[in-house]
C-alpha cells in the first residue's frame, strides 16, 4: 500500500448533495492547487450523486477519492486512486467503528485492499451531522483526543487520524496536541477553514488540511486561498 497523502498539504471535500456556486465546475475546483479530490458526506449521500461527481472530476489531473459514508454508496471505478473509509473512534455506537465494515466486507467478500485505507476520525463538533449520525461523544479535552491519536496510531495501526470539526474552526490547542501525540500517521484536519488564515493556523499543526463547505459557499479563489496557506507553512 502507498501513502501518497504523506506528501499532501491540502485535500478538497466535495460533497456531492451539495451545489457549486454559481459558474464554477468540478473542473475549477481540481484546478486550484489542492493535493486531492475527497468526495463524500453524511447526509443525502447516493450512488447516482457520487458518481455524478467522480465523473466530473476523473477527466482532471488530481489524486481522486471516493469517502463513502455508508457501504451502499462504494461505487467501483477505475478513476479512482483509493478509498478513503472513516472509522469513527468516538462513536457512540459500534455500528459506526467496525460494524458497517463487517457488514461491507460480510456482503461484499474481498476488497480492494491495495486501494483502501481506513481514516481514523475524532468528531469533535456536537452540531454536525456527522456527529448526531455516529452519536459521537465530542466532549473531549486536547488530552482526550491525543490519547485517542496515540491509540489510533499506536494500537490500530492506522494511517491515517482525522480531527473533524466539520462545519466550525477547531480548537487549535486540540490540533496541537494531536499532531503532538502523532509520529508515523498522517494527521488530517478539518472544519471551518475559511480562509488563509484559518487555513495556516491549522496547517501549522495538521499535515493536511481539509476544506469542505468553502467551496460550496464560496468558490475557488476562496478554496485557493487555503491551498496557498497549506503550502506556506
Ligand atoms: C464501511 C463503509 C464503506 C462506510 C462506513 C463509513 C463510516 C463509519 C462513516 C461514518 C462517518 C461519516 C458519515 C463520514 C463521512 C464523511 C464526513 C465526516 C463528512 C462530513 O459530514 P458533515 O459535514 O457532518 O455532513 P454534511 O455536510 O453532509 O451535512
Ligand atoms: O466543510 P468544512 O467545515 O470545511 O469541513 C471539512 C471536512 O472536514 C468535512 O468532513
Ligand atoms: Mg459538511
Amino acid at each position: 500500500m502507498t501513502t501518497p497523502w504523506d506528501d499532501w498539504n491540502h485535500i478538497l471535500k466535495i460533497d456531492p448533495d451539495k451545489e457549486l456556486p454559481e459558474g464554477v465546475t468540478y473542473g475549477d475546483l481540481c484546478a486550484t492547487g489542492t493535493d486531492a479530490i475527497e468526495v463524500g458526506g453524511t447526509m443525502g449521500i447516493t450512488e447516482e450523486n457520487m458518481s455524478a461527481v467522480i465523473d466530473a472530476c476523473a477527466e482532471h489531473d488530481v489524486a481522486l477519492y471516493q469517502e463513502p459514508s455508508n457501504p451502499d454508496v462504494v461505487l467501483e471505478d477505475d478513476a479512482l486512486d483509493g478509498y478513503l473509509i472513516p472509522t469513527v473512534f468516538n462513536a457512540g455506537s459500534p455500528f459506526w467503528i467496525t460494524e458497517a465494515h463487517k457488514e461491507w466486507v460480510r456482503l461484499e467478500g474481498d476488497l480492494d485492499w491495495e486501494r483502501t485505507t481506513t481514516e481514523a476520525y475524532i468528531v469533535m463538533n456536537p452540531e454536525a451531522d456527522v456527529a448526531t449520525l455516529t452519536e459521537a461523544d465530542c466532549d473531549l479535552g486536547a488530552d482526550d483526543v491525543a490519547a485517542y491519536a496515540t491509540v489510533a496510531e499506536h494500537m490500530f495501526g492506522q494511517e491515517i487520524v482525522y480531527v473533524e470539526y466539520s462545519g466550525m474552526l477547531g480548537d487549535e490547542g486540540v490540533v496541537e496536541a494531536a499532531a503532538e501525540a502523532t509520529d508515523e500517521s498522517t494527521l488530517f484536519y478539518g472544519g471551518g477553514i475559511h480562509d488563509y488564515d484559518s487555513a495556516y493556523s491549522m496547517a501549522q499543526y495538521a499535515d493536511v488540511i481539509v476544506v469542505g463547505d468553502l467551496a460550496h459557499d464560496e468558490g475557488i479563489d476562496a478554496v485557493r486561498e487555503t491551498v496557498e496557506a497549506a503550502n506556506d507553512v
